[in-house]
C-alpha cells in the first residue's frame, strides 16, 4: 500500500504547528490511513541533533553551503528513517516544513541559487515529493510580529535574520510555488485561526478524497 504525503510551508510565524495540530484533530475520526505528524528540519533522532547545530544562534559564523548542506542532511536522515517506512506502510504523513523551505531560506534568502539547492536535495530524498503542500500566505513582518510575541528573546538563529531576509524568504516561496501550480495550494493565513484550519481541511478533502471515509 502506499501512504499520502503532505507538507505544510510558509514564512516564519505563519502558523504551521499551531494548524498542522488543529487539522489533525478534525481529520483524524474520518481519516482511514494512520496520520505520522513529522517536522523539518527534525524528525529523528539524528536529524534532530542536526537541527540543534543549525539553530543554535551561537553559530554565527556557519557559511551559507553549511547550512544548505546540513538541512540536506537532516532531511535525508528523515526520509531514510521515518518518511519512508510510513508512506510503504500506507500512512498519511504530514511534515510542517520539507524541501521548498530549502529552496526559499537557502536557495533564495541566502543567495545559493533554487536550482542548486533543487539538486542537493533531489539527492537527499531521491527525489520525493509531496501529494500536497499547503503554503500558509502571510506577510513575513506579521509572522516575525507573532513570533516575537510567542517567544521574545528565545528565536532561534534563522529567526533572528533581519526582516529583508525573511523577504527575500518570501519572493522565493513565491517562485517556487509558481513553478509547482498543480502541488502547491495556498491558504490566507492572515485570517483568523478557525478559517486557517477550516480552509487546509478542506484543500485536504478535495486534493485526497479517498482517505476519508464516505
Ligand atoms: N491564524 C492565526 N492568527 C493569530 N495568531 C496565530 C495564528 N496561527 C498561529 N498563531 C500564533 O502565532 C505564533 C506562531 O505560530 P506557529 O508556531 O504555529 O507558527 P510556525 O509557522 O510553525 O512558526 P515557525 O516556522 O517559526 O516554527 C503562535 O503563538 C501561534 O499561537
Ligand atoms: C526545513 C528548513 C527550515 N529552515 C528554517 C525555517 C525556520 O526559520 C527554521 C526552523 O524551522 P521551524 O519551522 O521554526 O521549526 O529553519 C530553513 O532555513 N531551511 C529548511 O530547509
Amino acid at each position: 500500500m502506499t501512504g499520502y504525503f503532505i507538507t505544510f510551508e510558509g514564512p516564519d510565524g505563519a502558523g504551521k504547528t499551531t494548524v498542522i495540530n488543529e487539522v489533525v484533530k478534525q481529520i483524524q475520526a474520518s481519516c482511514k490511513r494512520p496520520i505520522l505528524v513529522t517536522r523539518e528540519p527534525g524528525g529523528s533522532k539524528i536529524a534532530e541533533k542536526i537541527r540543534q547545530i543549525i539553530l543554535d544562534p551561537a553559530n554565527t559564523e556557519m557559511n551559507a553551503k553549511t547550512e544548505a548542506l546540513l538541512y540536506a542532511a537532516s532531511r535525508s536522515q528523515h526520509v531514510s528513517e521515518i518518511i519512508e517506512p510510513a508512506l510503504k506502510r500506507g500512512d498519511l504523513v504530514i511534515s510542517d516544513r520539507f524541501v521548498d523551505s530549502s529552496l526559499a531560506y537557502q536557495g533564495k534568502g541566502r543567495g545559493l541559487g533554487i536550482k542548486q539547492v533543487q539538486a542537493i536535495n533531489d539527492f537527499a530524498t531521491g527525489h520525493l515529493q509531496p501529494d500536497l503542500t499547503i503554503f500558509l500566505d502571510l506577510d513575513p513582518r506579521l509572522g516575525l510580529a507573532r513570533i516575537s510575541r510567542a517567544r521574545a528573546g528565545t528565536e532561534d538563529r534563522l529567526e533572528q535574520e533581519k526582516l529583508a531576509f525573511h523577504q527575500e524568504v518570501y519572493a522565493g516561496y513565491q517562485e517556487v510555488n509558481a513553478l509547482h501550480p498543480d502541488r502547491v495550494k495556498l491558504v490566507d493565513a492572515s485570517q483568523e485561526l478557525p478559517q486557517v484550519v477550516a480552509a487546509s481541511v478542506k484543500l485536504i478533502a478535495s486534493t485526497l478524497p479517498e482517505i476519508f471515509e464516505k
